[in-house]
């Protein structure tokens, strides 16, 4: 095969695996047998081998990459990754829910609800549309630079959906272990004689941190994304556009997300997932209220800490800790 069809053929393979990928790990709906997508892979593999110049970073087969590092850089986000301000019962609410229409002299609001997952917040930055770094929260400044880490989680685009992408886009998620894959690793613990993680959010965290991004690729971790920091090429008028955009260029977001324009919906649907939570596959401590219109967030600003446009509305912890 000469040099051009072999990097044809590689850029061709390479679209073919991602396009499973995304189906698999993202739709949780594939559409092609497991040996059929093995194949693809091995001849990738192959190709890659036979002509090294091929490799780029953002291949399906870099996903797990590198020697264990000595340890971890810090870097600063470009938009701070702020925390939220937390409401554990109705008065709460209605506190909140009457500072946004006084900050907005009544005008009608409509609220995102969003599951609030029990895992490990990250932010993953996206130059020309391939991703380039990954970082832990941290202080909402600065934060761990995992990118290697967190290149193994299959459900992370390594490139996004052209043409749209921004030149620079950071975007937040929390990366998470579900509940069976917790299970089944204090098992393996308890077999070896490892302490065992106290409970799913503790388990990602250390699966996270490990030097070696090949453990962390055993670890079986999942990621939602659920936010927008800094971007230089695209502006939205309300948050829900911003997670279909999200969808759109193939990240992994939680379909359990509703629109409600007035509290009583929003608690009945609180009430809903008092009790559902326990059903999902992986550990939610409550679900975060945002106004979805970005310039009411603009007008009600922040804190030094936290949005006034938005609040985590907190269940009370499962007693026994999964
Ligand atoms: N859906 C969301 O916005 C969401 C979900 N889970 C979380 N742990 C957090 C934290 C912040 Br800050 S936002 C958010």
């Amino acid at each position: 095969m000469k040099p051009e069809e072999a990097r044809a053929r590689a850029e061709e393979l390479r679209r073919e695996i991602e396009y499973h990928d995304h189906r698999y790990y993202v739709l949780d709906d594939p559409v092609i047998e497991d040996a059929e997508y093995d194949r693809l892979v091995r001849e990738l593999v192959a190709l890659e081998t036979a002509y090294p110049e091929l490799v780029t970073p953002d291949s399906p087969t870099q996903r797990v990459g590198g020697r264990p590092r000595e340890g971890f850089v810090t870097v600063q986000h470009r938009a701070p990754m702020l925390s939220l301000a937390n409401a554990f019962n109705a008065a709460d609410l209605a506190d909140f829910d009457r500072r946004v229409r006084t900050g907005l002299a009544d005008e009608d609001v409509d609220y995102v609800v969003e599951l609030k997952f029990d895992g490990v917040a990250v932010s993953l930055t996206y130059e020309h549309g391939r991703l380039v770094r990954g970082a832990t929260r941290g202080d909402g400044v600065t934060g761990e630079e995992i990118t290697p880490n967190l290149r193994t989680i299959r459900s992370i685009p390594l490139r996004l959906r052209q043409p749209g992408a921004p030149n620079v886009i950071e975007v937040r998620g929390e990366v998470y272990m579900p509940k069976e894959a917790f299970a089944r690793l204090n098992e393996r613990r308890e077999d070896a004689g490892l302490p065992l993680f106290a409970n799913p959010r503790n388990a990602a965290a250390g699966s996270l941190r490990q030097l070696d991004p090949g453990i962390t690729a055993e670890r079986k971790l999942d990621i939602w994304l659920y936010g927008i920091g800094y971007t230089d090429g695209i502006v939205f008028g309300r948050h829900s556009e911003a997670l279909a955009w999200l969808g759109e260029q193939g990240f992994r977001v939680n379909p359990h997300t509703r629109i409600f324009s007035t509290l009583e919906e929003v608690e009945r649907h609180l009430e809903h997932w008092r009790e559902a939570r326990f059903e999902l596959p992986y550990v939610i401590d409550g679900l975060v209220l945002k106004v979805d219109r970005l310039d009411q967030q603009e007008r009600l600003g922040t804190t030094l800490k936290s949005p006034r446009w938005a609040v985590a509305y907190k269940y009370p912890p499962e007693q026994a800790e999964t």
